[in-house]
């Protein structure tokens, strides 16, 4: 293990902040940067854009690093919405500066955070890694653009650089948009969840434990036969089957759903995850059972008095 910095992007999100905190658990050096000067658990960030170049040849320079964990980009279709261009200019051209690091800084390697999103709709599962892709937003066209990049310098470079496909991440951390929060939320208020649809929706949820696991792995696998990894929690349930693990973690939740597609998500059939699992030692430790649990204990930690019923 090289004992060089790491640099990781988005320190201050979801997926970054426990990237920082497995490597630092290691006792390695982290340079952590963000947008942000500080995690929301108050851990010192280094601020700086991922656009701003100078300025990142100037940290990676001036901190010895010589691998990248990039999590620092707008992390979903919610993001930007109305802001196509920023989701290019953060998302791709974010991506192809840290691959320009990793090049012209000679790096070891470059880890970077893909999407599921770049699949769009899938065909029948399981679905491997090399099926054509077809996003149907902006923000999976970033994922699938930036890992055009990711391959490409590989190839033509030699960046020794890889791209894992998280799925939907949840957990500790998060505080975006999430099926898994909402539910949670209310069991804990006591408050009914209808859901217009989700019955017969699957949705693969990735914990964020397992998903910064994943990236280490890919930051150490001593080689890469592959370019590009799908990294899934290792389940495929419906939304309603979540809602009763939900149940069985949290016995107030009252969750009825309906028949039907999320309308403002895509359909993926059960992801392949069988090359992750084969050459990076991918093994998936929370359950989603296990996973609620985490998940629920830290949001009613937030809220002290949202468990004392
Ligand atoms: O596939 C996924 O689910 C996503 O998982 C993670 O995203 P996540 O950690 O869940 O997202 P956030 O909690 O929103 O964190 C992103 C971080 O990037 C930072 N950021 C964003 C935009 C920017 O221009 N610069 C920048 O530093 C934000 O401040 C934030 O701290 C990855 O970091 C995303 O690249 C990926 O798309």
């Amino acid at each position: 293990m090289s004992d060089k910095a790491v640099l990781v992007t988005g320190a201050a999100g979801l997926v970054g902040n426990v990237v920082r905190q497995k490597l630092e658990k290691q006792g390695r050096a982290v340079v952590a940067i963000d947008r942000v000067d500080r995690s929301a658990d108050g851990q010192p960030i280094i601020p700086c854009d991922v656009n701003d170049i100078h300025r990142l040849h100037a940290v990676v320079t001036d901190h010895d690093v010589d691998a990248i964990i990039h999590c620092g980009a707008y992390s979903g279709p919610m993001v930007a919405r109305d802001n196509p261009y920023s989701m290019v200019q953060v998302n791709i051209v974010g991506t192809a500066n840290m691959l320009e690091l990793a090049r012209v800084h000679k790096m070891r390697r470059m880890v970077f955070c893909s999407s599921t999103s770049a699949y769009g709709n899938t065909p029948e599962g399981p679905v491997p890694e090399d099926v054509p892709l077809y996003p149907t937003t902006v923000y999976g066209a970033s994922k699938a653009a930036s890992e055009q990049l990711v391959w490409t310098y590989f190839r033509q470079f030699g960046v020794d650089a890889v791209a894992l496909r998280l799925s939907w991440v949840y957990g500790p951390g998060r505080t975006t948009d999430c099926m898994i929060r909402t539910l949670i939320e209310d069991a804990l208020a006591r408050r009914p969840t209808r859901v217009p649809f989700g019955a017969d929706f699957h949705r693969q949820y990735i914990h964020v434990d397992d998903a910064a696991g994943a990236l280490l792995l890919a930051l150490d696998a001593a080689d890469l036969p592959r370019r590009i990894y799908t990294v899934t929690g290792g389940t495929y349930h419906t939304l309603q089957e979540i809602g009763d693990i939900v149940k069985t973690v949290l016995p107030d939740a009252d969750i009825e759903m309906q028949p039907g597609a999320d309308p403002v998500d895509e359909v993926h059939r059960r992801f392949d995850i069988s090359a992750v699992e084969r050459d990076l030692g991918y093994a998936p430790s929370f359950d989603l059972k296990a996973g609620i649990r985490s998940y629920a204990d830290w949001i009613a930690s937030r809220k002290p008095n949202a468990g004392a019923h």
